[in-house]
C-alpha cells in the first residue's frame, strides 16, 4: 500500500533531524585532533576529551525528543547511561562516513588505533564503522536511529519500559516509512538499518572491557564519563 508520512511524523522528524544536526563536537575539540602529539598517551587523552564532550553533546539532544522528558526522571537517567556508548559509535561511525572535513577521518582513524585499544576490539570496531558507512543514511536516518538506540526499552533499571516502548514505536514507525521512501529499490534497508542496532550491543559489551584494560592501566577518566560509565 502507498505509505506515507503524516504532517505530525514530519514535524516530530524536523525537530528530531534539526536537534541532531545542531548539536556538534565543538570546533576546538575537533580541530585539536590535527594538533598535539600522536603518543598513546596523547590520543587517549584527545579521546577522552572528545567522548566527554560527546556525552554532552548527547545529553542536549536527547532533551529534544518528544516524550523524553516526560518520562520518569530516573529513567531519563537509565535510557542516557544505557544508551551513551552505543549512541557514540553511532555518532562516530556517521562522522567517519561522512561530516569529517578530509585529513580528520585518517587523523581519527589514527588516534583511535594508537590509544590502548586491543586489536581485538578495532577490528569490530572499524568493521561496525564501514557497515554503517555503506547504508548511506541520510541525515534524518542518522537521527532517527540515534533516538530508537536511545528509547531503548529494555536498558538496566528502567522501570516503566511501556511508556520507553511506546515513544520508541512511534521513532521506528517514521523511520521505517522514511527508509520505504529514501530506499524505494530497498525494501529491506529498514531490516538492515534495525540489524545495525544488534551490532552496536556487541560493540557496547566490547566497549566494557576497553574501560577495564584502560583501567588496568591506570588510565583516568573525566567525572562525566566516570558517571555515565560507572567506571
Ligand atoms: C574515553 C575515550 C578514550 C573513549 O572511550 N571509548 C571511546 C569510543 C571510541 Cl574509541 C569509539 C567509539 C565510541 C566510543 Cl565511546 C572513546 C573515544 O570516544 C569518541 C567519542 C566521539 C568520537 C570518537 C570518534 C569520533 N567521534 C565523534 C566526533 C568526532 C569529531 C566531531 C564530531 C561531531 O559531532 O562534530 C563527532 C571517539
Amino acid at each position: 500500500e502507498k505509505v506515507e508520512i503524516t504532517k505530525e511524523q514530519q514535524a516530530l522528524m524536523k525537530i528530531i533531524t534539526d536537534a541532531y544536526n545542531r548539536h556538534q563536537i565543538p570546533q576546538d575539540v575537533a580541530k585539536k585532533l590535527l594538533q598535539d602529539q600522536y603518543s598513546a598517551e596523547e590520543n587517549f587523552l584527545l579521546l577522552t576529551e572528545m567522548a566527554t564532550s560527546q556525552v554532552q553533546v548527547l545529553v542536549e539532544f536527547t532533551k529534544n525528543i518528544p516524550g523524553f522528558l516526560s518520562l520518569d526522571r530516573e529513567d531519563q537517567i537509565a535510557l542516557l547511561k544505557g544508551s551513551a556508548v552505543e549512541a557514540m559509535f553511532l555518532r562516530s561511525a556517521q562522522v567517519f562516513s561522512r561530516k569529517m572535513p578530509s585529513g580528520h577521518t585518517e587523523v581519527l582513524e589514527e588516534r583511535i588505533r594508537k590509544s590502548g585499544i586491543s586489536e581485538e576490539f578495532i577490528t569490530p570496531m572499524f568493521n561496525f564503522y564501514k557497515s554503517i558507512g555503506e547504508l548511506h543514511m541520510v541525515q534524518e536516518e542518522q537521527a532517527l536511529l540515534t533516538t530508537v538506540t536511545i528509547l531503548t526499552p529494555d536498558r538496566p533499571y528502567v522501570k516503566d519500559q511501556q511508556a520507553v516502548e511506546r515513544l520508541q514505536e512511534t521513532m521506528l514507525d517514521v523511520l521505517r516509512k522514511l527508509c520505504v521512501l529514501q530506499h524505494p529499490q530497498e525494501p529491506q534497508y529498514f531490516a538492515r538499518l534495525l540489524g545495525r542496532l544488534t551490532e552496536l550491543r556487541t560493540l557496547s559489551h566490547y566497549h566494557t572491557e576497553m574501560l577495564v584494560s584502560w583501567r588496568m592501566n591506570d588510565h583516568k577518566f573525566t567525572p562525566l564519563l566516570c558517571e555515565i560509565w560507572d567506571v
